[in-house]
């Protein structure tokens, strides 16, 4: 049996072949990610020259200590490639995303770039998005009052489910790299992506959901029989 971690090691690995020499490069978060600024590092002792920027505290502390030349957004300019994982890849590349908690930055960097691929292994390919329950990033200020209306406006969108806080390790809440909370929407299935988009993002206080929806051009996706690499159109 292939193991889940080399599955992503594989995705990441192909996803470096996207990469040449000379370019700004979004970097991403998560245990895939990971992998990617891993393989990176070792082609930048080699001689390759890009410029990454991380999408969180995590994966600059990562880059730094390996050594690879980062930048902030602002520094760095146009992106010419974002390469992130993702927790579910649904139809047209649509994304959910945010399961490690970085959702607005890396949402704000892949934007910022001119392609974006995910890497992920096979297992994350779905036909209808949100099993995995949905990020939603909120301001501090009346999470209450939020939470009601983020009710309000995924049953809107045709959906329904639970809604929770998400809680670090020790039980507290968990804070993002920008200060805010996370909501997760257990809502099982999405029916219409964009329009569950379209409504969250209308709630006051919602700083960013983790729908990532006509950012990904590309899938990279690592499965025990090898990798399979799906664009918007060939899902
Ligand atoms: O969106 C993310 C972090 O905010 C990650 O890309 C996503 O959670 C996938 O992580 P992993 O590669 O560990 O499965």
């Amino acid at each position: 049996m292939v193991h889940a971690e080399d599955l992503k090691r594989r995705a990441a690995a192909h996803a470096l072949t996207y990469v040449t020499d000379g370019m700004r490069l979004g970097l991403g978060t998560g245990s895939t990610a990971r992998h990617f600024v891993e393989l990176l590092a070792e082609k930048v002792h080699g001689g390759l020259t890009v410029l990454g920027v991380p999408t969180s505290e995590q994966t600059l502390a990562q880059a730094v200590s390996l050594g690879v030349p980062i930048a902030t957004l602002d520094e760095a300019g146009p992106l010419d490639l974002c390469i992130d994982g993702a927790d579910e890849i649904g139809p047209g590349l649509a994304l959910i995303k945010g399961g490690g908690g970085a959702l607005l930055r890396e949402k704000i960097v892949a934007s910022a770039a001119r392609e974006m691929i995910v890497i992920a292994d096979a297992t994350k390919k779905v036909d209808v998005l949100g099993r995995f329950p949905l990020p939603i990033e909120v301001v501090d200020f009346g999470v209450a009052a939020i939470t009601r209306q983020v009710v309000e406006a995924i049953r809107s969108a045709g959906c329904a489910g639970d809604i929770t806080v998400r809680r670090d390790g020790d039980g507290h809440p968990f804070v993002t790299d920008q200060g805010h909370l996370i909501l997760d929407a257990h809502l099982g299935r999405i029916p219409d992506p964009a329009a569950l988009a379209a409504a969250v993002a209308q709630v006051a206080g919602v700083v960013e959901h983790g729908l990532f929806i006509g950012l990904a051009r590309r899938a990279v996706l690592a499965g025990k029989d090898g990798i399979t690499e799906l664009e918007p159109g060939s899902f």
